[in-house]
């Protein structure tokens, strides 16, 4: 372009300042050449800067859409995962929004609903408390039988509602929760967080949404505290929790009920008793001292005052499943609408216990046993952390009412649950090792 009209670098400020290339022109020519090639010249660099612009604007253009349509394809492929996994696969199946999906027992209990036909949404925040590459596993089984499970957490406000604009949930089971009794002292904070504010935020999207779910969730027996009328029962008093842990699972009997006065929330609290199985949660003490045992390390085992042994109402995690199964099936529906009160709602707590509590030492010699390694026993008296000396449920209640009738004892549950860790972790295909 420069050779047909310019040799000099400098743009042509003055006409005779430049030299155009005349190639046996007359002066007129070059004249009229020169007043030709202004132009020309001009509209080249035009039309390199309108390409140039073009090119830019097509470049912002094609990167903010494609962000754009990403995102509105992220946003369909969440909105129809969400669809789809709430879709029940029997005719008047459940709509059930499982929170804690990916724990212990929030996983057993969708993939139960899920095989008899209902509709699960799962919700866990995949928190670090244990291992979360177990909450990945099981969020990876609860996914090959089609139940999404969306990580978040339930003091976000705005995925619930999105949830529940998404999804007429017909039932809420709640099982999120900063479980454990004796982690509260080093982490009193996370109780607060899980078990009180994000079980309000939870109830305020259950109370606003429309239908309103009924909702059954996961208290405690350690509500019982130091109560010591046995078997405990409903109705013996549960004002003398022993631990944060307990304290926030009163709290949310005490919150739930408020939720069902004011609003009509249709509400069934079950107090579940030291619930151990398959897939079950490292922190507690049949996992733990598993692991150690196996790996040859000494174990804790606490004692009460006057060198009285522990003992817990160990409860398998099938028998929960059950009894949550049928809590959910015989919760009446919630009363409110558009959150206000449309009459009386029902009301429901329920013992979930085995009946029959077993001491700590019967605990490990029956790992002893199923591992064929013998435990090195570290025993000391309880530290005030919480822990209190036995537990022991009433189940009349739930039995008459929901049909719950736990099956299955310590020997046989801790015989499935080893099965389990060795296949997990990996033990069974490791011929010859002592294990
Ligand atoms: O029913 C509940 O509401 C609670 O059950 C469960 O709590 P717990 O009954 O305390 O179960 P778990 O920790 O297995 O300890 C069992 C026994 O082993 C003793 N224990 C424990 C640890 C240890 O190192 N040594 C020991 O002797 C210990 O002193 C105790 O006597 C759930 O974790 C809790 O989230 C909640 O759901």
């Amino acid at each position: 372009m420069r050779a047909l009209v310019d040799d000099d670098d400098s743009f042509p400020s003055t006409p005779g300042k430049t030299k155009i290339i005349d190639r046996g022109g007359s002066h007129h020519n070059h004249r009229h050449r020169h007043h030709l090639a202004f132009p020309r010249h001009l509209l080249w660099t035009l039309l390199f800067l309108a390409f140039l612009a073009s090119y830019l604007s097509l470049r912002s253009f094609l990167h903010t859409s494609s962000r754009y349509l990403s995102s509105s394809f992220a946003t369909l492929t969440f909105d129809n995962r969400v669809r789809a996994s709430a879709e029940p696969t029997r005719p008047d199946g459940l709509v059930v929004l499982v929170t804690g999906a990916a724990g212990f027992v929030g996983s057993h209990a969708s993939l139960a609903l899920a095989k008899r036909g209902d509709g699960i949404v799962g919700l866990d925040n995949f928190n670090s408390y244990y291992d979360p590459s177990l909450k990945k596993a099981r969020r990876s089984l609860l996914s090959s039988q089609g139940i999404f499970v969306i990580e978040g957490d339930i003091n976000d406000a705005k995925l619930l509602k999105r949830l529940f604009d998404l999804v007429s949930f017909t039932h809420v089971l709640h099982l999120a929760a900063q479980a454990g009794v004796r982690y509260a002292i080093q982490n009193p904070d996370s109780y607060v967080h899980s078990n009180v504010a994000g079980l309000v935020t939870l109830l305020e999207a259950c109370k606003n949404a429309n239908p309103q779910p009924a909702v059954v969730w996961a208290s405690s027996s350690s509500v019982y505290g130091l109560n010591d009328e046995v078997p405990f029962s409903e109705v013996h008093r549960t004002d003398q929790p022993a631990s944060l842990y307990a304290a926030t699972k009163k709290t949310g009997e005490a919150i739930t009920h408020v939720y069902n006065h004011i609003y009509g929330l249709s509400i069934t609290g079950l107090r579940f008793f030291t619930v151990y199985g398959p897939w079950g949660r490292p922190d507690m003490a049949y996992f733990s001292f598993t692991r150690n045992i196996l790996q040859k390390k000494p174990i804790t085992v606490y004692r009460g005052k006057d060198h009285i042994d522990l003992a817990r109402d160990f409860t398998y995690i099938d028998d929960i499943v059950k009894g949550c199964v049928a809590a959910l099936d015989t919760a009446e529906k919630s009363t409110g609408t558009g959150g206000i009160k449309m009459g009386p709602a029902q009301y429901r707590i329920y013992n979930l216990g085995n009946t029959s509590p077993v001491t700590v030492p019967t605990l490990v010699s029956i790992l002893e046993n199923y591992l064929k390694v013998k435990a090195k026993k570290h025993v000391i008296e309880m530290p005030g952390n919480g822990d209190v000396p036995f537990t022991h449920a009433n189940i009349t209640l739930a039995r008459v009412e929901l049909g719950y009738k736990p099956k299955t004892n310590l020997e046989e549950g801790l015989k499935k649950f080893v099965k389990w860790y060795l296949s997990y972790y990996g033990y069974s295909s490791r011929k010859g090792k002592n294990w």
